[in-house]
């Protein structure tokens, strides 16, 4: 990655005008969509009251989405033919990792831990952790998740990782001077050895706004059995996985009319999850290009192979850059057919084991 484009602003525009033609929900909803009030950081006064009618998010897509984000889990269907398992092409793979300076990324939920519905309950396995281990002592190897970067220290708990947090807003890595003088979104810190790091936040402007969100949220959904917010600093998650389906509406609701005040915030569904991030220019796919950059000094070596393992459609933005940049491998993780930028797969967390091993 070119460094100048690190220099620039990841943030995007101020949002245009409200939407006409979606009415009743706000346009802000929508993946970077144009919106209507400018940056607020003094937040809007939650009432905690029932909402009266759930008009907004009926006679929208907002329960459409819900609902086909979030199937019934399907029978694992054959993908060899789409998605070649990487086992088959690992000899390959190792093969042109000779003489070549081999990077590792790897997603965490899905991937590393397997997915289950209590996300405080994702834990990953002592044999991944000890592959994880062995791979990292010869590689660089950088895990980047949705989750807070703490929690991914929490819960991968090797001092010898890269770890980039938000789905890559938050990233810590190396003293570099050169990269870290007088940028806003370079914050010096220590990790968790106590050793000098830097941190690269391009949403930092977002956090007092992130955090009134996850308090609102908190606060307005307490009382929904099954509701579970999670704050994963630059990003918030909504989990309704244990909500009963005659109450997803009114989840649905609450959330809507919080974010309405927030144009800078988007909305996606993911499998019985809200999730609600700053609108910003910033992925995991850049958060790969500037791992590499700021780490390996990527852009003038040829020699350099990464290769990224994961699970969810967040990871397609990596997948993309590998593929853009024809360089190394994305793995999809994944025992149903999907689309995706990928070349093979492994089927599940064991397999992502044996490749490690
Ligand atoms: O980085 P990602 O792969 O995009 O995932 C980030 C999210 O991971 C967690 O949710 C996912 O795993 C949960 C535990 O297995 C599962 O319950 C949920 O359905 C999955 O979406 C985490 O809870 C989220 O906060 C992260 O955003």
């Amino acid at each position: 990655m070119d460094l100048k484009s690190t220099k620039a602003s990841p943030i995007l525009p101020d949002p245009a005008p409200i939407n006409e033609s979606r009415p009743g929900i706000h346009s802000s909803l929508f993946p970077y969509s144009q919106s209507g009030p400018s940056f607020s950081t003094s937040g809007p006064l939650i009432q905690r009251k029932k909402p009266a009618k759930l008009d907004d998010v009926q006679s929208n897509d907002w329960l459409d989405a819900m609902k086909s984000s979030s199937p019934p889990h399907k029978k694992a269907i054959d993908l060899m033919n789409r998605y070649p398992s990487t086992l088959k092409s690992f000899e390959t793979i190792m093969d042109r990792a000779r003489n070549r300076k081999l990077v590792m990324f790897l997603d965490y939920d899905g991937t590393l831990s397997p997915i289950v519905d209590d996300p405080d309950l994702a834990f990953m396995s002592n044999d991944m952790r000890f592959a994880l281990k062995g791979v990292a002592k010869y590689f660089p190897t950088a895990i980047i998740n949705g989750r807070s970067r703490n929690k991914e220290y929490e819960l991968v708990g090797l001092k010898e990782l890269y770890y980039a947090g938000s789905h890559g807003m938050d990233i810590m890595f190396l003293m570099r001077d050169t990269l870290s003088k007088n940028h806003r979104n370079y914050v010096k810190s220590t990790d968790h050895a106590g050793k000098d790091v830097n941190l690269f936040q391009p949403a930092i402007e977002f956090l007092p706004m992130i955090n009134e969100v996850v308090k609102n949220l908190f606060e307005i959904l307490k009382d929904i059995k099954g509701a579970k917010v999670e704050n994963h600093k630059f990003c918030v998650f909504v989990h309704y996985h244990n909500v009963d389906e005659n109450g997803w509406p009114v989840i649905a609701q609450y959330v809507h009319d919080i974010l309405k005040d927030y144009p800078r915030l988007r909305l996606t569904h993911r499998r019985k999850v809200l999730e609600v991030r700053p609108m910003i220019d910033w992925n995991k796919g850049k958060a790969v290009e500037f791992l590499l950059e700021s780490e390996v000094r990527f852009s003038n070596r040829h020699d350099v192979l990464p290769i990224y393992i994961g699970d969810d459609k967040t990871d397609e933005d990596a997948f993309k850059v590998l593929k853009k940049r024809n360089c190394g491998y994305g793995i999809l993780v994944c025992n149903i057919p999907k689309e995706s930028n990928t070349v093979s797969s492994l089927r599940d967390t064991a397999e992502v084991i044996r490749i490690q091993g």
